[in-house]
């Protein structure tokens, strides 16, 4: 049987050296995303979401990085064994990223056709009249008015949103098999954030590609993914179809996560729920349970004793020792309901 994996992390950890010492913002996490589906990673600053996405592309300062443990497989092939030569090419090919601000890939200097244009000739070897005739189909396919009156205009002359929708243009260009989107919405006010995560998501379908969705919002997560990683303080806490993680979260930051979505029903206002504390730092990782200094459960087990992620069912794992008993006594979520 032809296997549907795309991408497999396995037990990846990835260290890096600091002014404080060698620290782990990535610790043992093994994932992974198939053809064609939208994976969410989801977590609040600091969790590792980033890392665990740069390091796919290895884009780490090498004067930064201790070493990686584990494997990246991409449809079988290890990206941590590829040499640099490899990657190049690998990058933008096959995997292409996208990030909250679309002026870390768009250059103020050139026009928007040819910065799409030249991401085709770079990759794909095809004459400049055919690159900028496909950068203009690719600027149509992202919603683009005027494609062809819009790839003479500068980056400073669009707006954030139209940039966004240029940068994931760039990003299409080589038709990638996996696309890593860092939070590239959550710089853009909401109808627009609605029209770019509604692209990403007619594109997803109609090339078939893998996404993996970054991002810190659960709203998002709603939107368009179907499977869900939820990262806390460089390790994996909960990992669930979207169904389930919304129907019955399991792990108590995913729960607490969930509360803190403000929601419209009823007449009364309630307050937001907040987590309370923030994530710890790298050189300061609690023993046992990562969660405990903010967990209102966490006993003398979990301050001893990190748990493992463990399979709950066919559809949801969890690495909390008390999670069963966390779920009966707060019951079900209105908050988590869709
Ligand atoms: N090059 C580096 N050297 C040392 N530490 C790093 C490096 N890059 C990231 N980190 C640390 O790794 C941890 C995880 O960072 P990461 O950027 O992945 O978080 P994140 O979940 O993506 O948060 P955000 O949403 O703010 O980007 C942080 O503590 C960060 O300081």
């Amino acid at each position: 049987m032809e296997n549907s994996k795309l991408l497999e992390v396995d037990h990846l950890s990835v260290h890096f050296h600091t002014e404080r010492g060698e620290v782990t913002a990535v610790q043992d996490i093994s994932f992974h995303v198939e053809k064609g589906e939208i994976l969410g990673v989801v977590g609040e600053s600091g969790c590792g979401k980033s890392v665990t996405s740069q390091a796919v592309l290895r884009l780490f300062d090498e004067k930064d990085l201790v070493r990686y443990d584990g494997e990246i497989r991409l449809q079988g092939r290890d990206l941590l064994k590829n040499p640099m030569s490899e990657m190049n090419h690998i990058r933008g090919n096959e995997i292409s990223m996208i990030f909250q601000d679309p002026s870390s890939s768009i250059n103020p200097l050139y026009t928007i056709g040819y910065q799409v244009a030249e991401a085709l000739i770079l990759h794909q070897n095809v004459s400049k009249k055919e690159a900028m005739e496909r950068a203009v189909e690719l600027l149509r396919l992202t919603g683009i008015p005027s494609p062809e009156k819009r790839i003479h205009e500068y980056p400073h002359e669009i707006s954030g949103g139209m940039k966004q929708r240029v940068m994931i243009a760039i990003a299409l260009a080589c038709e990638p098999k996996l696309l890593i989107a860092d939070e590239p919405t959550t710089a853009l006010d909401v109808t627009i954030q609605a029209q770019i995560l509604d692209l990403m998501l007619k594109l997803n379908k109609k090339m078939d590609m893998g996404i993996m969705m970054i991002t810190h919002d659960l709203g998002v997560v709603a939107e368009i993914c179907t499977r869900v990683v939820v990262m806390y303080l460089g390790q994996i806490v909960e990992e669930a179809d979207v169904e389930s993680l919304f129907n019955r979260p399991l792990h108590p930051y995913t729960r607490g996560l969930m509360k803190s979505i403000p929601h419209m029903e009823g007449e009364k206002k309630e307050e937001l729920y907040v987590i309370s504390g923030s994530v710890p730092s790298l050189n300061n990782v609690p023993k046992g349970c990562r969660f405990t200094p903010r967990c209102p459960y966490a006993d003398s087990t979990c301050h001893s004793k990190n748990p493992e992620l463990l399979a709950d069912n066919q559809t949801q794992k969890v690495r909390c020792w008390h999670y069963k008993d966390i779920s009966e006594e707060e019951g079900e979520l209105v908050y988590g309901n869709r």
